[in-house]
C-alpha cells in the first residue's frame, strides 16, 4: 500500500508553468460565452455519487487534496497567535505517526491565506518552509473601497511578503455587463501584483447567472489572472459544482485558444474530505492531471484539513476501508 500511495499520491513531478500574460479584451468571445444551466446542473448532480476515486487510492488522493489547500483564516478576531498556529498546521498538516504509517514525508499545504495585517506573523511563522502566503486584497470581501486604495493595498501586501494576491472583482461590472470596466480593473490589479500571482475572486454567488460567471471568468483570464477563484467564503452561496463546471470549462477554452493554463480555486464552504475528492475527480475529468498540482489548483478552505486528517487516520487504522465498504455496499 505504501508504494501505491507514494506512486499515486502526490509526489508528482514539479513543473513550472509559464504565467498567463493575458491578452486584449476580446468582447466577441466574451459575449459568445453561454451556460446551459439545466445541462450543467444535471452534469454536476452526477458528480458526488460517482466512484471516480478508487478505494485503494483514496489516501493518496486525500494527500493530494491536502497539498492543494490554501489554509485560510479570514476572521475579524484573527491574532498573531492564531496565525502562528495556522502556519504550524500548514507546515505539518497531518500527525507524523499517520504520515509514517502512510510512508510519506515532507507534505505541506499549498499556501496559507490571510488578511493583510496578518502577513507579518505569517512571514515569521513560515520562515524557511517555502510555503507561500496568499493575502486577500482590494477591499475584500465587498471590494467597494476607493479604487486607488484597492490598488495600493496590493502593493502593500506584496511588500509585506505575500506571493499570491486574492483580489475581489467589482461585481457590479459583471451585473451590468460592463466587461471593459472589469477588464481594466483586473489588468490594473495584475500590474500592481508584479511577480506575485493574481487570483481573481468572482464572488459567483453574487453574479446572478452562470452566463455571467462564464463571461467574468474569460474577462479575468484575458486581463492576466493566474487563477480564477469562486468566492470569498463570505457570500451566502460560495463554491458549488455547477459554478465550478462553468469556470473549469472556461479555463479549458482559454487554454485551447491561447496555450496558457490558468489555475482554479474553489473556495468557501468546502469542509468535507469527500467533497474535496469530488472536486479533484472533476478537475481530472475536465482538465486532466496537469491541473492537479498546487500551482494550478487550490482549495480555499478554513476547515477542510481537519476532516482530511481524520479520514487519513481512519485509513491507516483500517477503519476507513471498513466504513467505506459499509457505506458503498
Ligand atoms: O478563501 C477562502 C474562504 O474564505 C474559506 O472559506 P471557508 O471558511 O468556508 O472554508
Amino acid at each position: 500500500m505504501q508504494t501505491d500511495i507514494q506512486d499515486k499520491a502526490a509526489q508528482l513531478p514539479q513543473v513550472t508553468e509559464p504565467r498567463n500574460p493575458g491578452m486584449e479584451l476580446d468582447l466577441d468571445w466574451v459575449m459568445r460565452a453561454q451556460a446551459n444551466t439545466s445541462a450543467i446542473e444535471r452534469r454536476a448532480a452526477t458528480l458526488p455519487g460517482r466512484r471516480s476515486v478508487k478505494k485503494d487510492y483514496q489516501a493518496a488522493w486525500l494527500l493530494k487534496a491536502l497539498t492543494c489547500i490554501d489554509l485560510t483564516t479570514l476572521a475579524g478576531d484573527d491574532t498573531d497567535g492564531r496565525v502562528a498556529r495556522l502556519c504550524a498546521k500548514a507546515r505539518q498538516p497531518v500527525r507524523p505517526d499517520i504520515l509514517d504509517a502512510l510512508g510519506v514525508s515532507g507534505i505541506t499545504t499549498g499556501a496559507v491565506c490571510v488578511y493583510h495585517d496578518m502577513i507579518a506573523p505569517a512571514v515569521k511563522a513560515l520562515d524557511g518552509s517555502g510555503i507561500p502566503i496568499a493575502a486577500v486584497s482590494t477591499g475584500f470581501p465587498a471590494g467597494l473601497s476607493p479604487f486607488h486604495l484597492r490598488v495600493a493595498e496590493i502593493g502593500e501586501s506584496v511588500k509585506a511578503g505575500a506571493e499570491e494576491i486574492d483580489i475581489v472583482i467589482s461585481r457590479r461590472h459583471a451585473l451590468t455587463g460592463n466587461w471593459q470596466a472589469l477588464y481594466d480593473e483586473v489588468k490594473t490589479f495584475r500590474e500592481a501584483c508584479g511577480e506575485a500571482h493574481l487570483k481573481t475572486i468572482l464572488a459567483t454567488g453574487e453574479l446572478g447567472s452562470l452566463r455571467n460567471v462564464a463571461r467574468a471568468s474569460f474577462v479575468c483570464m484575458m486581463a492576466g489572472a493566474d487563477f480564477i477563484k469562486t468566492s470569498t467564503g463570505k457570500e451566502s452561496v460560495n463554491a458549488t459544482l455547477p459554478v465550478s463546471l462553468v469556470m473549469i470549462r472556461a479555463i479549458r477554452d482559454y487554454h485551447e485558444r491561447t496555450g496558457y493554463r490558468v489555475g482554479y480555486k474553489p473556495a468557501g464552504g468546502i469542509s468535507k474530505a469527500k467533497d474535496a475528492l469530488t472536486y479533484l475527480a472533476l478537475i481530472k475529468e475536465e482538465l486532466g492531471d496537469r491541473w492537479l498540482q498546487p500551482d494550478l489548483f487550490r482549495f480555499g478552505a478554513s476547515s477542510l484539513l481537519g476532516d482530511i486528517e481524520r479520514q487519513l487516520e481512519h485509513h491507516v487504522t483500517g477503519a476507513y476501508s471498513a466504513s467505506y465498504r459499509h457505506a458503498m455496499g
